[in-house]
């Protein structure tokens, strides 16, 4: 008797639950190509005991939205079904408040099969309003995190809120406070939140790169050219290209976009 070949529909179902019951069941036959993918591509964020993920999906010049904000859509329907295969995989999805107020997301699994993560919103100042779709009743249990003396209280009572310290930075020739990324994930990881997707905006992935907070990160390419607008990462100035990242990488290929998988933590 032949053994029955795994999907892809198959391999993801098994990547959801593999280890429930303390126990990793093998797959128990040979794999379909898209499968195989799909354990190539998610396997790794599976494997550490904790992890913190950035993404973004950007055009060929590196750019996220238009200079007004219009972001729907740069990468392709594949990348956005990317995006909720990796909310379903991490305990909490993090997101600057700027993302919240511009684009309004519900950062919920609905493309694939999966549950949903809890949605962690940075807002220092607790200053985001509440008719936002993250705070709407019904959905996954949202938290925001702001800084001492700045607690949200027009925000319905289900949000949940945490203060943590902010630190002061500069940012486009102001100071700013923002929370230090390490703390953030610490905070989230003393709640047992092992998994995190940093989903966006470009400001906050670009924090938590800099402050070497991401273990990988998941850079989509769509082949268009915007020439302006809201960039996504943007690090500190460097002198020399020596001193750029070149992190070993893997490459996929979404629909007509280009994944970059980048594992940050292996030296080249
Ligand atoms: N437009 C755009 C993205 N926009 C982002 O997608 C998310 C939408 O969440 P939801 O409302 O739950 O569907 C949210 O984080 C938003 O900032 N993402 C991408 O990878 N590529 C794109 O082209």
């Amino acid at each position: 008797m032949s053994e029955e070949i795994i999907t892809e529909a198959r391999a993801w179902r098994w990547l959801l639950t593999r280890c429930d019951n303390a126990a990793c069941q093998p797959l128990p036959g040979p794999l379909a190509p898209a499968a195989h993918e799909v354990l190539d591509l998610y396997g790794p964020i599976l494997e550490p005991d904790t992890i913190a993920i950035g993404q973004l999906g950007q055009s060929l010049d590196g750019r996220i939205a238009t200079h007004t904000g219009h972001s729907q859509y740069v990468t392709g329907p594949e990348d956005i079904r990317h995006l909720h295969r990796l909310r379903a995989l991490v305990d909490a999805i993090v997101v600057g408040a700027g993302t919240v107020a511009s684009d309004d997301p519900q950062l919920t699994v609905r493309d694939v099969e999966g549950r949903n993560p809890l949605r962690v919103v940075l807002d220092p100042e607790g200053r985001l309003a509440a008719d936002h779709k993250v705070f709407a009743a019904g959905g996954p249990t949202t938290l925001v995190l702001h800084k001492p003396g700045h607690a949200p209280d027009h925000l319905p009572a289900h949000v949940e809120r945490a203060e943590l310290p902010v630190e002061t930075i500069m940012a486009d020739g102001e100071q700013r406070e923002r929370f230090a990324p390490r703390r953030v994930r610490d905070h989230l990881e003393a709640r047992g939140l092992n998994r995190l997707l940093v989903e966006g905006g470009g400001r906050t992935v670009s924090r938590f790169l800099a402050a070497d907070t991401l273990d990988r990160l998941h850079l989509t390419i769509a082949p268009m050219i915007i020439g302006s607008g809201r960039p996504g990462i943007t690090l500190p100035p460097i002198d020399s290209l020596s001193r750029a990242l070149r992190p070993p990488f893997r490459e996929f290929r979404l629909g007509g976009d280009n994944l970059y998988d980048l594992d940050l933590r292996s030296k080249p």
